[in-house]
Formats: structure tokens, C-alpha cells, sequence
């Protein structure tokens, strides 16, 4: 140390101070940075948490798990009917359920029924935002993405006024922890003007934060099957 200009070199290995340290106000401290080191952590402690979440819904008798879809659909159809973008002409994009998580289907045939335009999720390109095509009863769903149940290339493209997003885990933030992919949160990061987006999912599965990182980006509402838990 101490021997003026190359006083960095002495340190170590380098030839320069990292990220240009030098130029930098060492009282400076940028709050949006992001520390590769505790998005590490966050993504370590996420998927162990997927893990015990998973484990806990798989666990669940049936007639529980019954019992909290049907909780689900009345506090849907509730929280939709008190919502401008859950009611008139706009498109609810449901999901087709998968791995134990609750299933809102009959609610999804009911609101199809009664003219409400019904859509569904696709992962049509990896690590990119989902698509969403039009559903009705008579639509035949093929195996798309991860084995999830879609509608065909054939069936209508369009832009939902209403996402529900499974999820695995919650905040009281509105922050929703769902299978890793990041898929929710790079759509609603790419669809404008925004749905209104309804994270779907069990009470138990809250947490005190999820950690949010830059990328999540909170749902307007979280629905368990104790009511809208937050927003609405
Ligand atoms: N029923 C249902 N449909 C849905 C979703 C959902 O959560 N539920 N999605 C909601 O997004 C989309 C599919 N999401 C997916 C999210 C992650 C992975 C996946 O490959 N996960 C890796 C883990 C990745 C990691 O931990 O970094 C894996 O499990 O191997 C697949 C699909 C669209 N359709
Ligand atoms: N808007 C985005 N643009 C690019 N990458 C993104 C975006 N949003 C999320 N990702 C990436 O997706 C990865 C997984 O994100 P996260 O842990 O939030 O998944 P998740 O919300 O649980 O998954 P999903 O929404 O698919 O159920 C992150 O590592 C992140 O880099």
C-alpha cells in the first residue's frame, strides 16, 4: 500500500480496481444495485422454499383440497364481480391446473357460459413472455410446455384484462413466488396496458417476503381461500 498510483495493484492479482471503484464516491450508495451475491442467496432459499410449499400442497387430503378450490371460485367470482376489468366484455386468462395446484375449472366453464371470453396461458418460447389463446369447452387442449394442458396454435391470440397466477408462495406486499420460470413476471412486465393479475393459491403458503428482486413485479391481488388477502 502506499506507493501512489499502483496502489491497487498491490492488493492483488488485478490490474484495475473493479467496476471502476476509484471514480466512484465511496459515500455513494446505489439502492437499485444489485448484489450478485444476494441474488444468489434469494435463489438458493427460493427454490428450497418451492420445495417445502410443493410438498405441503401435495400433502393435502382431497376433500381439503376440494373444499379450498371452492373457496377459491366464490372469492373469485366475488373479487371479479366487484373489479371493472372482471366484468362486461373483457377476457379472464384462467390456467389449466397442474401439480396439485387448486382448480378453478368449473368457475372457468361457468363465466365461458354465461359470455365471458375465457384464455389460457402458453409457453410458446422459452424464457419469454406467455402467449395467451381463447378457450371454450369445445376446445381441444394438446400437451404443450412442461406437459401443461393448452389450447392449439389454431385457437385465437389474445390480450387478457385479468391474469390469474397460480402461485406457490405470497407476501403481504402482493409479491407471489411461482415455479421459477419467471414467466408471470416477464409478462406483465411486457403487456400494456396492464391486467389486472390475481395471484391464486393457498393461505398457508404465505411468507413473510419473498425477497423481491428488480425483476417481480407484485400482483394487484392475492386470493387464498380465506378471501382477498391483499388488494382487490
Ligand atoms: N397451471 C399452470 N399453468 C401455467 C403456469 C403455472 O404456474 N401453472 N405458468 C406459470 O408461470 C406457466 C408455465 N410456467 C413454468 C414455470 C417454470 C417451469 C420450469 O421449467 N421450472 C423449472 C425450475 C426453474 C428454476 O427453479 O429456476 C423446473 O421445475 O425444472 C416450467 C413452466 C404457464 N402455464
Ligand atoms: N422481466 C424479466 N425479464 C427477464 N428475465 C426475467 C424477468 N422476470 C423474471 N426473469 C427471470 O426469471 C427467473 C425466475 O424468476 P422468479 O424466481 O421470480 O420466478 P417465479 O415468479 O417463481 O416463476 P413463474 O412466474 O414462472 O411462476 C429469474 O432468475 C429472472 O432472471
Amino acid at each position: 500500500m502506499g506507493n501512489g498510483s499502483n496502489s491497487f495493484k498491490s492488493e492483488g492479482n488485478f490490474a484495475s480496481p473493479p467496476c471502476m471503484a476509484a471514480e466512484v464516491d465511496p459515500g455513494y450508495f446505489d439502492p437499485l444495485a444489485i448484489d450478485p451475491e444476494q441474488a444468489r442467496d434469494v435463489a438458493r432459499w427460493r427454490t428450497a422454499e418451492r420445495k417445502r410449499l410443493r410438498e405441503a400442497r401435495r400433502t393435502l387430503a382431497s376433500p381439503q383440497r376440494k373444499a379450498i378450490s371452492e373457496a377459491l371460485m366464490a372469492g373469485l367470482a366475488r373479487l371479479l364481480a366487484a373489479h371493472s376489468a372482471g366484468t362486461g366484455g373483457g377476457v379472464v386468462a384462467f390456467y389449466w391446473p397442474i401439480k396439485d395446484e387448486p382448480d378453478l375449472r368449473s368457475l372457468m366453464a361457468e363465466m365461458q357460459a354465461s359470455g365471458r371470453r375465457i384464455a389460457l396461458p402458453l409457453v410458446e418460447t422459452r424464457s419469454a413472455p406467455l402467449v395467451f389463446r381463447l378457450w371454450t369447452p369445445e376446445t381441444r387442449m394438446e400437451r404443450g410446455y412442461w406437459n401443461i394442458p393448452v389450447p392449439p396454435r389454431d385457437a385465437q391470440e389474445v390480450i387478457p384484462d385479468v391474469v390469474l397466477a397460480p402461485l406457490m408462495g405470497w407476501d403481504s406486499e402482493g409479491y407471489r413466488l411461482g415455479y421459477g420460470g419467471g414467466y408471470f413476471d416477464r409478462t406483465l412486465a411486457a403487456l400494456s396496458p396492464q391486467p389486472f393479475s390475481i395471484g391464486v393459491g393457498l393461505a398457508s403458503a404465505q411468507l413473510p417476503t419473498i425477497y423481491p428482486q428488480p425483476h417481480d413485479i407484485p400482483m394487484d391481488a392475492i386470493l387464498t381461500e380465506r378471501g382477498t388477502e391483499v388488494g382487490g
